[in-house]
């Protein structure tokens, strides 16, 4: 038996903390579904599983199992499993008396033998049921630990980030061992990680959260496609869309265009009916977002129907083995989210440096994360602030002016710069940093966020092509 969850306005506060730990949060998680929780650390997601277990009081709403008002119900009569980061096992018992020993209490006096020996074989670990924990990887502890859930035919799986203390490798193997195990099974399972990769490749649909609120409930390929809000597009995807500041200009006497502050996006006439629609942000502040992949390099001659032509500067490229990342300085100023980490890093010249900055560590990493801070407290209210390091003007890169060829290199270029754009290429491009790029803009894949963060282009009630 699988189980239909609900939970109705739920909200828990904690003692002592002034703002809830999750506030007012809906879902309706259908039998046999794989739900995935996903929001940065502290956003609440443990709380909501913690509370569907029944390990944690609900402060007000309601929880339904099957329809039934379940706040008050004991967890052990939830029929839930737990499986969580820690996967916690008995030293001194083998994994066969790891995986039976919940069954002493669901099936006291019953042969647990041949329900551990389906287990084992579900999870393929059949060859170290006899061995103790500590003669175990990582990964075959976690299978136990899992195996132990599994034995149960729990009718919901709670899974708490149990993939996060394994390497990478690992993970994916697993990752993909869950996802076939529990549609196997068809047991409602939610799934908490801060991983967005790991929602997107494992949910049916992944419920985005940010300080205890329910941003987005959409498959993953909606959350992609069609984030609600500019925290949602900057928290799903990789590399990072890419987020500027920009203002819309429409004059009276026809045309639009999307302002930069150093280069304009013209869109295309007649406008559609969605860039008709950003006539009323004149004069606001607003974020446009541009995944990696709306974004080429290539000459204006080739540029097909719906692509606009701006130019950037090449700060930096990441060889990705089948691909390549090129970051570049369009002289834009990059949006940043609260809440999520530091925008792009600053890039040295030493590659070991640029490593370190990647990652976030190190003196440069803690200089971009300052400068970020500094960016972030002047973004999302209007005021805005040029990138640090940003390249300065230069008459041929004014709104408007028409892009120059590619490798053009500018005469000095700083010795540390902050791109404000990620373009994937192919992996054989040849660019050294300082060269002019122009890039090509695909408008069919251009987001639009109000000064508030709210998603208004492509307009909310309306579905862009999903290739
Ligand atoms: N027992 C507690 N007492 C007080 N505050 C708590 C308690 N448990 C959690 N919190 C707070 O509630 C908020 C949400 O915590 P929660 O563990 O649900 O977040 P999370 O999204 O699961 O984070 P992580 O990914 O780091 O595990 C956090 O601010 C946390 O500090």
């Amino acid at each position: 038996m699988t189980r239909a969850i609900t939970l109705h306005e739920v909200s828990k506060y904690y003692p002592k903390q002034p703002a809830p730990a999750v506030d007012r949060f809906s879902l309706d998680i259908a039998p046999g579904e794989f739900l995935v929780l996903l929001g940065p650390s502290g956003c609440g997601k443990s709380t909501v599983l913690r509370m569907i277990a029944g390990l944690e009081d609900i402060t007000t709403g309601e929880l339904l199992l099957d329809g039934e008002y379940s706040n008050d119900l004991a967890p052990g009569d939830r029929k839930m499993a737990m499986v969580f980061q820690n996967f916690a096992l008995y030293p001194s018992m083998t994994s066969r008396e790891n995986i039976g020993f919940p069954l002493r209490f669901e099936m006291p006096g019953e042969e647990h033998g041949p329900r551990v020996d389906e287990t084992a074989r579900i999870l393929g670990i059949e060859e170290i049921l006899d061995r103790y924990p500590g003669q175990l990887s990582g990964g075959e502890r976690q299978r136990v630990a899992m195996g132990r859930a599994i034995s149960r035919h729990p009718s919901v799986f709670l899974m708490d980030e149990p993939l996060s203390n394994l390497d990478a490798k690992l993970r994916a193997h697993l990752r993909a061992e869950i996802a076939r195990l529990t549609h196997g099974m068809g047991v409602t399972t939610v799934y908490v990680t801060h991983d967005q990769a790991e929602a997107m490749s494992l949910g049916d649909r992944v419920a985005i959260m940010r300080s205890g609120v329910l941003q987005q409930i959409s498959s993953p390929r909606e959350a992609y496609h069609l984030p609600a809000n500019v925290f949602v597009a900057a928290f799903v995807g990789t590399p990072r869309i890419n987020l500027l500041q920009a203002t819309v200009i429409a004059p009276l006497g026809g045309g639009m265009w999307i302002d930069f502050g150093r280069q304009r996006l013209g869109l295309p006439e007649p406008l559609s009916l969605d860039h008709q629609m950003l006539r009323i942000q004149q004069g606001r502040p607003i974020i446009v977002g541009l995944r990696s992949e709306a974004v080429r390099i290539a000459q204006p001659s080739q540029a097909h129907a719906g692509e606009v032509v701006i130019s950037g500067i090449v700060e930096h490229v990441e060889y990705q083995g089948h691909e390549s990342l090129v970051h570049l300085n369009t002289g834009s100023r990059p949006a940043v989210v609260p809440e999520l980490e530091a925008p792009r890093p600053a890039v040295s010249s030493g590659r070991g440096a640029s490593r370190r900055a990647a990652n976030g560590s190190g003196g440069i990493g803690r200089l971009a994360q300052k400068a970020a801070r500094r960016i972030q407290s002047s973004v999302l209210d209007g005021k805005g602030s040029t990138v640090p390091g940003g390249v300065p003007p230069r008459p041929d890169h004014a709104p408007g002016h028409a892009p120059v060829s590619v490798m053009d290199r500018p005469a000095a270029a700083p010795e540390t710069q902050t791109g404000d754009l990620v373009v994937r290429t192919g992996p054989d491009i040849r660019l050294r940093r300082g060269d002019r790029v122009p890039l090509l803009v695909d408008l069919a894949h251009l987001y639009v966020f109000d000064h508030e963060g709210r998603r208004i282009c492509p307009a909310p009630n309306e579905q862009p092509r999903l290739e």
